[in-house]
C-alpha cells in the first residue's frame, strides 16, 4: 500500500483551523528544530510498521516540479501566512525520505539538515569517532558527533535516504553470529530468561523452545539470538537479510527462516527487480568495500557484531550500500588476532564478517547471471514475436500481390473488363 497519499489542501486546511483553535495534539516541530518524528508516526495499516506520516503528506502541494507560479497561487488559496508557513514546512521535510527498516524502534530521530539522530551508545560512538579517520569512512555514514536534547543523547549521522526518489532499501545484518560471547558467559553464569523472546521464538516456531523452556516461559538472550542465527542463513551463510522496503513504500520482514542461497538470490533479484545496472552497482560496492576492509585497521583489530550493511537504490539509478550499527562492534582483545573468514568457536572471538560478504557477492554475482539470461530470454521471446509478425506481414503480402496478379488476369474476375 501507498503511505505517501498527501491530505488535501482542504485537511490542510482543518488542520490549521484546529491550530488556531488551539486543537492541535501535538506540533509537528518542537521548539528544540526537531521534527516530531518518534510522535509523529502512523501505524501502517497494512504491514503493521510504524512509519513517518508527516514527510509523505506535501509532495501534492508543492512537488519539485511545480512552478512559483503555480506555488503563489495555491499560497493565494491558502487562508493565512501562518497555513503557507506551514505547506512550506511539510514541503522541505519531505527532501528527505527518511525510513527506519530494522532495529529497534524508537531509537531514531529525524533532525533537519540531511542527519539522522541515533540513541547515543558510548560503543557506536566511539567506532564511528575511529571509523571517520579510517579506509572504511566512505563506507560508513558521516559521523557528526553527539547532541544532547532534554534528557536524551543522540549520535548525529549522516541521512542515507537524503536526495533518493521512492527508495528501495534491504537491510543485511552481517556475520556468523549476532550475540557477544559476553552474552554467552552471562548464559552460562547468570542466566535471566526472557518472557519477550520466547513469545518472539515461539511465533515463528512453536516447537523450537525446549520442554523446560515451555514450562519457565522463558530464554536465555543468547539461546534466542543462536537460534535465530541457526533459523535463519546467518550461522550458514554469514549474514541474513532482516527487511527490505520496496520503491513503493511496502515492507517485507519474513525472512527469519530463508536459509538457503537460491532463495537469498531470489529475494535480490526481488529486491532490484532484477535490473542489472543496479546488481552490477551493488557488485562494485561489494568488491571495493571488501578492499577497504582489508585495508582497515579498524577492521583488523575490532569484533564486528549485529552490524548491517544497508543496500539502497532509486528510481534514478542511484545505489550504494553502507555500513551501520556499530552498537555491538567492540575492540577484540590485543592476544587475539582476528581473521574474520574463519568459523567461530567459543572464546576465539571470530565474526564471520568476511564468510557474509564473500557469499554475498557471490549471490549478487548469481543474481546478475540470472538476470542477464531472464533479459536474453525476454529479448529472445521479443525477437521471436518480432520475427513472427515479420513472417505474417510478408506472407499478408504475398496473398495480397497473388490477389492483385489474379484480379487483372481475364481469365479469373476480370470478366468483362477489357485492357
Ligand atoms: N545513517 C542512516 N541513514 C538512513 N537510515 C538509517 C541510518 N542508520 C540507520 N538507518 C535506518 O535505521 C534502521 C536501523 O538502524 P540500526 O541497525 O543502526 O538500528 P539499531 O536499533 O541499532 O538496530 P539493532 O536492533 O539491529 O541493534 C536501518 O535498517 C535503516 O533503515
Ligand atoms: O530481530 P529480533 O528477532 O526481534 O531480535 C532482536 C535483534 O536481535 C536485535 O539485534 C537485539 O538487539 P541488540 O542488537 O541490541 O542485542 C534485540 O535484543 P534486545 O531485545 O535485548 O534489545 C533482539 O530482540
Amino acid at each position: 500500500m501507498d503511505n505517501t497519499t498527501p491530505p488535501a489542501l482542504d485537511e490542510m486546511k482543518d488542520v490549521e483551523k484546529e491550530k488556531e483553535m488551539g486543537n492541535e495534539e501535538q506540533d509537528d516541530d518542537n521548539d528544540d528544530g526537531f521534527v516530531g518524528l518518534l510522535n509523529d508516526v502512523d501505524q501502517h495499516p497494512s504491514i503493521g510498521v510504524r512509519t513517518p506520516s508527516v514527510f509523505a503528506e506535501s509532495d501534492e502541494v508543492f512537488s519539485e516540479g511545480e512552478d512559483t507560479a503555480s506555488k503563489r497561487s495555491t499560497m493565494r488559496r491558502c487562508r493565512s501566512w501562518r497555513t503557507f508557513l506551514t505547506l512550506m514546512q511539510w514541503s522541505v521535510r519531505r527532501q528527505s525520505s527518511w525510513v527506519q527498516l530494522a532495529g529497534h524502534q524508537g531509537n531514531f530521530k529525524l533532525s533537519e539538515g540531511g542527519e539522522v539522530l541515533k540513541r547515543f551508545s558510548e560503543v557506536e560512538a566511539v567506532c564511528l569517532q575511529a571509523l571517520m579517520a579510517d579506509p572504511l569512512r566512505p563506507f560508513v555514514p558521516q559521523y557528526h558527533g553527539s547532541v544532547t536534547k532534554g534528557n536524551e543523547s543522540y549520535i548525529r549521522l549522516e541521512d542515507l535516504l537524503r536526495g533518493l526518489k521512492n527508495p528501495v532499501i534491504m537491510d543485511c545484518k552481517m556475520g556468523v553470529r549476532t550475540y557477544q560471547e559476553e552474552e554467552l558467559t552471562k548464559a552460562h553464569t547468570k542466566p535471566t530468561l526472557r518472557t519477550d523472546m520466547y513469545q518472539k521464538m515461539v511465533k515463528v516456531d512453536p516447537t523450537a523452545p525446549t520442554v523446560e523452556e515451555h514450562e519457565q516461559r522463558g530464554v536465555t538472550k543468547w539461546r534466542y539470538l543462536q537460534w535465530r542465527d541457526n533459523t535463519s542463513s546467518t550461522a550458514t551463510l554469514g549474514f541474513r537479510i532482516e527487511c527490505i522496503m520496496m520503491e513503493n513504500g511496502s515492507i517485507q520482514r519474513d525472512f527469519k527462516k530463508m536459509l538457503t542461497p537460491a532463495q537469498v538470490t531470489e529475494a535480490l533479484l526481488s529486491f532490484t527487480k532484477s535490473q542489472l545496472h543496479i546488481l552490477k552497482a551493488y557488485h562494485s560496492r561489494l568488491q571495493a568495500l571488501d578492499e577497504a576492509l582489508k585495508e582497515s585497521p579498524f577492521f583488523k583489530a575490532h569484533e564486528v557484531i549485529g552490524s548491517s550493511l544497508l543496500f539502497v537504490h532509486d528510481r534514478t539509478s542511484k545505489a550504494s550500500i553502507w555500513m551501520i550499527d556499530f552498537g555491538k562492534t567492540i575492540p577484540s582483545p590485543s592476544s587475539v588476532q582476528l581473521k574474520h573468514d574463519v568459523p567461530w568457536a567459543e572464546g576465539n572471538r571470530e565474526d564471520g564478517y568476511l564468510i557474509g560478504l564473500a557469499t554475498l557477492t557471490s549471490f549478487v554475482g548469481q543474481a546478475i547471471s540470472q538476470a542477464a539470461c531472464r533479459q536474453e530470454e525476454t529479448h529472445g521471446e521479443e525477437m521471436d514475436s518480432v520475427h513472427l509478425q515479420e513472417q505474417e506481414q510478408e506472407q499478408q503480402e504475398q496473398e495480397q500481390e497473388q490477389e492483385h496478379t489474379q484480379t487483372k488476369s481475364p481469365g479469373w474476375s476480370g470478366r468483362g473488363n477489357t485492357e
